[in-house]
């Protein structure tokens, strides 16, 4: 999917909302464990009341991964209904991968093509041959991490080496790389402030943004400095709406809130 694709999107649902389906079985309704694959069957009864709402989706693999064969097998159930249902939603593989070259070159294969996610979270951390092996990807969209929403980002990405704050370096460093045209970045929404800095250095580039909802950060905040001509943003929340029922009208409940979330990023983008 290009970010034209994606912008398109964004005007036509007047959304710019990622929803993540974070599943922790503790926290699903206990109804749907009885079924033989709760964890699908929570993200399907999502998906079917959200996908009018917004404009992506991201499954962070560890909540899969945490419950083996049968969460990862849930995870394949989950993207594959949506490209069937819904091929103009973009979705995220949040995995965090990032190895020396020939192992991210398996991780591109894992998530591109095994799984046929259109783009996957990526740590900067071992450069520029960990990276271009997810970049050689045709039309699929690395999504490095930049300035995370957590309180750690500040031991290292925020400290200066050489003069320069590290995550100003991973900004520009990464434009320099092959095919940084698939390059998105992760900026926390916690983060808004450093925002206007960021535009800065990749003024066209998206922006996935976590941190609404459960950690605090603002949506007007970041659409205030993060914007760019084709919106730019793609905004995150999970737990603050998959999980506000655990109630036999836990996707409605999700949907509302939701709802909310798309109301007022309507309001912004008129
Ligand atoms: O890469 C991410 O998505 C990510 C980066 C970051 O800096 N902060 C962050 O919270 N995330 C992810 O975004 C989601 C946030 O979830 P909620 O706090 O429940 O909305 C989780 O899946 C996190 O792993």
């Amino acid at each position: 999917m290009t970010t034209a694709e994606i912008f398109a999107q964004i005007q036509k649902k007047k959304s710019f909302l990622c929803i993540g389906l974070d599943v922790d079985l503790a926290k699903i309704p206990a109804f749907l464990l009885e079924k033989e694959d709760p964890i699908f069957e929570f993200n399907k009864a999502i998906i079917d009341a959200t996908h009018h709402l917004c404009v992506a989706y991201k499954p962070n693999t560890a909540f899969y991964e945490a419950y083996g064969i049968k969460g990862w097998k849930a995870l394949k159930k989950t993207i594959c209904y949506l490209n069937e249902k819904h091929p103009d939603i973009f979705t995220i593989a949040d995995a965090k991968r990032g190895d020396i070259g020939n192992t991210s070159t398996m991780y591109a294969k894992a998530f591109f093509e095994d799984l046929s996610f259109d783009s996957v979270t990526v740590a900067p951390y071992m450069g520029k041959d960990s990276v271009e092996p997810f970049l050689a990807f045709e039309n699929k969209h690395t999504i490095l991490l930049a300035l995370t929403s957590n309180q750690g980002a500040f031991d290292f990405q925020t400290q200066k080496v050489n003069e320069q704050e590290l995550y100003k370096q991973v900004l520009e460093t990464s434009k320099t790389w092959n095919n940084s045209e698939n390059l998105m970045y992760v900026v926390g929404a916690t983060k808004a402030e450093f925002l206007a800095d960021i535009r800065q250095i990749i003024p066209d580039a998206f922006l996935l943004v976590p941190g609404v909802g459960a950690q605090g950060g603002n949506l007007q905040d970041v659409c205030k400095y993060g914007m760019n001509k084709q919106v730019g943003l793609l905004i995150n929340s999970s737990r603050g709406i998959i999980y506000v029922s655990n109630g036999e009208d836990f996707a409605e409940a999700a949907a509302k809130k939701a709802s909310e979330l798309q109301e007022q990023m309507a309001e912004i983008l008129s």
